[in-house]
């Protein structure tokens, strides 16, 4: 990379011959051309031509900007200059002077420093969970995001808004590659099962062994994916896997198996989960859609409609909660419904992000082979409550570094912007906001993490009884931060969280994003309320003698 001086950088002051370049964070952006794109106006810019305009700069941007704008214009750096994409471990250098070095935790330093904008333990806290290969996969992964969902994560956010378009396959092909949609199966639907052997799936990332991985290595799959701020992608290109493997590992016949494992996990083809209809949400048992058997026996013919399906409109597949019997959760059955004449499929517009494909399925005779049945008849009810527990944790680590990134966009807003001649976080009431905000989200993080331990430890048998509850209640905890902090960090921001795009882009669209989290896999009525029955009846079961007998929760 070229460097030049700040005298040479001097010399580019104009628009006219010797063109216009400015300095930010120590990098040299020609700007010649751009201003006359500038969002911000042409002037403005201008004005600050052959100068370090950093200070300038970051009153009105976050440094995301140049992630998107910044390889494009970039001609070289200062001499000397510290530069903005350094490794974590300059930063730290660059941040913290000698002196006032306070590293006495693990001695791992990753991301951004400034108070709660990561986990504690990214930030020199000790912790008894994380290892070596916790660290280098968590690089892996937020080299991975920065290379595949940041640089278009925000035009396709913006596009999906105003043309209804959606990211393109290429994403789910090169997550495939990578290993990423086998990871969103969770582990657990394979836990040490070796995928590569018995379907041909892609090779796990960083050459790791089906053994070698834990559930903290899922955390932060999930925690890192969420960096961006960018969750309609996220929820595109993972929810269909994620929350439809389980039942397929586990309980499709090895045929069926065979022709869709390696597909899905490749990432040409891609499916849906499809319970919730027009008539049922969260009341499951009493789903209407049909699934009856032709009279020769060899086809499902289904008929019904379902609602609020996610990435059901590029979906080749549809895990579908189908009704096979009689009346209530005993007449339900779990059956993977191909895309066949008789389904068809419309985008729903929500209130969260089109590029989650959530979709509207008709199906109207559609025949669909007797085969794709997952486990007994009947059963399918046991089969989709099983999946709950992980689906429910996933949406915790979503929420949990969703809350992280609206508190660390408004976090450093207030370092940058001013008000009645101080900058925000001067204001005793700003400051205010950050710490309960902080509280809450260290909170969430520290229980997600002990439940994840209980994942790692607890034998699997024995989980649903203990974790049902408590995961259904720490997902209420998440929600319920989620919103806390997307509404103070708009208080914080003012308008410019008000306005779609820019710098208060990712908390405008978190706000919006909220009921996307607190309603599906569980609204957070029936978390609370189900929670509590289901921790009181672990805790009978562990000796507890509080309901009085004959009394019925
Ligand atoms: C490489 C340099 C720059 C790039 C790539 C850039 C890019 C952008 C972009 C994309 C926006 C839209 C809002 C957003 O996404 O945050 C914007 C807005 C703006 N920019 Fe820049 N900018 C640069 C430098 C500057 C400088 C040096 C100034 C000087 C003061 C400036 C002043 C503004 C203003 C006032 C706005 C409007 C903010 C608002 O909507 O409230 N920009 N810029």
């Amino acid at each position: 990379m070229k460097t030049f001086t700040i005298q040479e950088v001097a010399e580019h002051n104009s628009e006219g011959e010797r063109s216009a370049w400015i300095v930010v964070n120590g990098l040299v952006y020609d700007v010649t051309a751009f201003a006359n794109e500038h969002p911000g106006g042409k002037k403005i810019l201008l004005k600050e031509a052959g100068k370090d305009a950093t200070a300038k700069f970051k009153q009105f941007h976050a440094d995301s900007v140049l992630t998107q704008y910044g390889p494009k214009l970039q001609v070289g750096k200062l001499v000397s200059a510290i530069a903005a994409v350094a490794k974590p471990q300059q930063v730290q250098e660059a941040i913290l002077p000698a002196k006032t070095k306070f590293i006495t935790g693990d001695n791992y330093l990753f991301g951004d420093l400034a108070a709660f904008c990561e986990p504690s333990w990214y930030q020199d806290f000790y912790s008894p969970y994380y290892t070596d290969s916790h660290r280098k996969f968590r690089a892996w992964i937020r080299s991975w995001v920065s290379q595949n969902i940041v640089p278009h994560g925000e035009e396709w956010e913006e596009s999906a808004q105003r043309h209804g378009t959606y990211a393109p396959h290429s994403l789910w092909l090169e997550a495939g590659k990578a290993g990423i949609l086998r990871m969103f199966c969770g582990l657990d639907c394979w836990g040490k099962r070796d995928l590569e052997k018995e379907f041909g799936a892609p090779p796990l990332p960083m050459g790791m062994r089906p053994g070698e991985i834990d559930y903290f290595h899922e955390l932060i799959l999930w925690d890192e994916l969420t960096v961006p701020g960018v969750q309609g992608v996220i929820q595109g290109l993972s929810t269909g896997i994620a929350f439809t493997m389980s039942p397929i590992l586990n309980y499709a016949n090895k045929e069926l198996q065979k022709r869709v494992v390696p597909e899905l996990l490749w990432g040409r083809k891609r499916i849906a989960l499809m319970i919730t209809e027009p008539h049922a949400g969260s009341d499951v048992a009493n789903l209407q859609a049909t699934a009856k058997l032709s009279d020769d026996g060899k086809f499902w013919i289904v008929n019904g409609e379902k609602k609020w399906i996610t990435n059901g409109v590029w979906a080749d597949y549809f895990l579908g909660a189908l009704r096979t019997g009689g009346a209530g959760m005993g007449g339900i059955s779990c059956i993977l419904v191909e895309r066949v004449p008789g389904v068809t499929t419309r985008h729903v517009w929500t209130q969260g992000s089109p590029l989650a494909g959530t979709s509207y399925v008709a199906m109207e005779d559609a025949k669909v082979p007797v085969g794709n049945l997952m486990g007994e008849l009947h059963n399918g009810f046991r089969i989709f409550m099983q999946n709950f527990n992980h689906e429910r944790w996933v949406i915790v680590t979503q929420c949990c570094r969703g809350s992280r990134l609206v508190y660390q966009e408004a976090l450093h807003y207030a370092h940058r912007r001013k008000t009645f001649g101080k900058y925000l976080i001067e204001h005793p009431v700003i400051r205010d906001k950050f710490g309960q905000m902080a509280r809450q989200i260290e909170s969430t993080q520290s229980w997600l993490e002990v439940i994840t331990h209980q994942f790692n430890n607890m034998p699997k048998d024995v989980q649903p009884n203990r974790l049902g509850g408590v995961v259904a209640l720490a997902k209420l905890q998440a929600t319920r931060t989620l919103e806390f902090c997307a509404r103070e960090a708009s208080q914080i921001m003012g308008g410019i969280s008000y306005t779609r795009g820019g710098t208060g882009g990712i908390v405008e669209r978190t706000y919006r994003e909220v009921r996307g989290m607190a309603i599906p896999g569980g609204s957070e009525e029936i978390m609370s309320d189900a929670g509590m029955r289901q921790a009181l009846k672990a805790s009978e079961g562990l000796g507890a003698r509080l309901v009085p007998s004959g009394v019925k929760l």
